[in-house]
């Protein structure tokens, strides 16, 4: 045998007697590991069982399956009482899926959003109600609206509005006429990949995304790929399936739609606002009772006179009750000039939102309710 050969047999039998030393060390905490683990693993099951009990109970009154504010109140004390050392996000994560898998016991609750598979509405959608759903993806938001209303899904989740670029038109203008309540908020970071089949830009004449991710990397874009065309089209996973296809296209995506179609990242994080993030609206027919932290969102418009806005949104001020979100929009069907979509603290069963709510129904031209719902975590 060449020297060569001897000295990777002795590297590879060194190798091979730290393993098993660290291996004598690792065993009894491996056990105890096991043990614990086996601990639970019924502590888990014996949690099922109780969820099934509810679940028993809300079949016999009709009662909603899903209840957010339970949930957000389970994350959050779980966050409170973490003594460590797992970090209270992850700790939130976990119990988030051990809850939805409890509840899909009950029912396995089906949640529209806007497709295809590895956007990040879909992202938003576990978010919220863990993995153990049945996910039903539209090609358009109009179609989430319809498939909750319809009762084919038992929610939606809708993007509502991203810090960099704005809100979504589409969906204020159809939570203006929807019969749906908003029973719930998600926000999650934004973060953008360029991607390629070869993880190379070499041979790429096109860089596709949806319009809102080439507006949200814009300046990057102009540095890096001036010359190169850009193509928007209908999502970002849309652009990832592209790219899978097509040796000249790149797509800016998120890592997880770019994982399904195999592609590589040629630059990660490309977003020209580092904490990007999008706020998504969990739409159904369900009315979220109090949490103890929530949010409630309406909409009212005024008729066009000096002083108008400022008379409407004075209820807010006598009643103490802080505004969080003002967003006007035109109303573009005649009788008013805008509606103004407005974000309160509090939850409408709160007394002192109750007072303003109220005040402001009565001195409003148009005033809807879009419903009450836990603060994001
Ligand atoms: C168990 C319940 O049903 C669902 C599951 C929950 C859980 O696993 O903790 C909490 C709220 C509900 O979404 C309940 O209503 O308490």
């Amino acid at each position: 045998m060449c020297a060569a050969g001897r000295s990777s047999r002795r590297r590879a039998a060194s190798r091979l007697r730290k393993t098993k030393m660290s291996d004598d060390k690792l065993l009894p905490l491996r056990q105890k590991i096991d043990a614990i683990d086996a601990q639970i693993l019924d502590l888990l099951n014996q949690r099922a069982r109780v969820a099934q009990e509810v679940g028993h109970v809300k079949a016999e009154t009709n009662a909603p399956v899903f209840r957010p504010e339970r949930e957000a109140q389970v994350l959050r004390r779980a966050a409170d009482r973490n003594p460590g050392p797992l970090l209270g996000a992850d700790i939130q994560t976990i119990f988030r899926e051990v809850m939805s898998a409890c509840r899909a016991l009950e029912k396995r609750v089906v949640v529209a959003y806007l497709g295809p598979e590895g956007t990040f509405s879909e992202q938003a959608v576990y978010q919220q109600f863990g993995h153990a759903i049945e996910g039903l993806s539209c090609v358009s938001i109009d179609e989430v609206f319809r498939d909750a209303e319809a009762g084919t899904a038992d929610f939606g989740v809708v993007p509502i509005e991203n810090s960099s670029e704005g809100v979504i038109n589409r969906t204020l203008d159809l939570l203006l006429q929807t019969t749906l309540t908003i029973s719930g908020e998600v926000s999650i970071p934004v973060h953008h990949s360029l991607m390629t089949a070869s993880g190379k830009m070499e041979g790429i004449t096109r860089i596709c995304a949806h319009s809102q991710a080439l507006a949200q990397c814009n300046a990057w874009l102009n540095q890096n790929y001036p010359s190169i065309e850009r193509q928007a089209v209908a999502s970002n996973a849309e652009a990832a399936r592209m790219a899978g296809e097509d040796q000249s296209v790149a797509a800016i995506a998120g890592e997880i739609a770019g994982q399904k179609y195999n592609l590589q990242t040629v630059n990660a994080h490309i977003q020209d606002d580092p904490h990007n993030r999008t706020r998504f609206a969990v739409i159904g027919r369900l009315r979220t009772a109090p949490s103890g932290r929530d949010q409630t969102s309406i909409v009212l418009s005024v008729p066009n006179k000096a002083g108008a806005v400022y008379n409407l949104l004075a209820p807010l001020a006598r009643h103490g009750v802080s505004m969080t979100r003002f967003e006007s929009r035109p109303a573009r069907m005649g009788a008013w000039e805008y509606y103004f979509y407005v974000d309160l603290e509090g939850h409408e069963q709160d007394e002192k939102v109750a007072q303003a709510l109220e005040e402001l129904r009565q001195n409003a031209a148009f005033f809807k309710l879009l419903g009450s719902y836990p603060l994001g975590l």
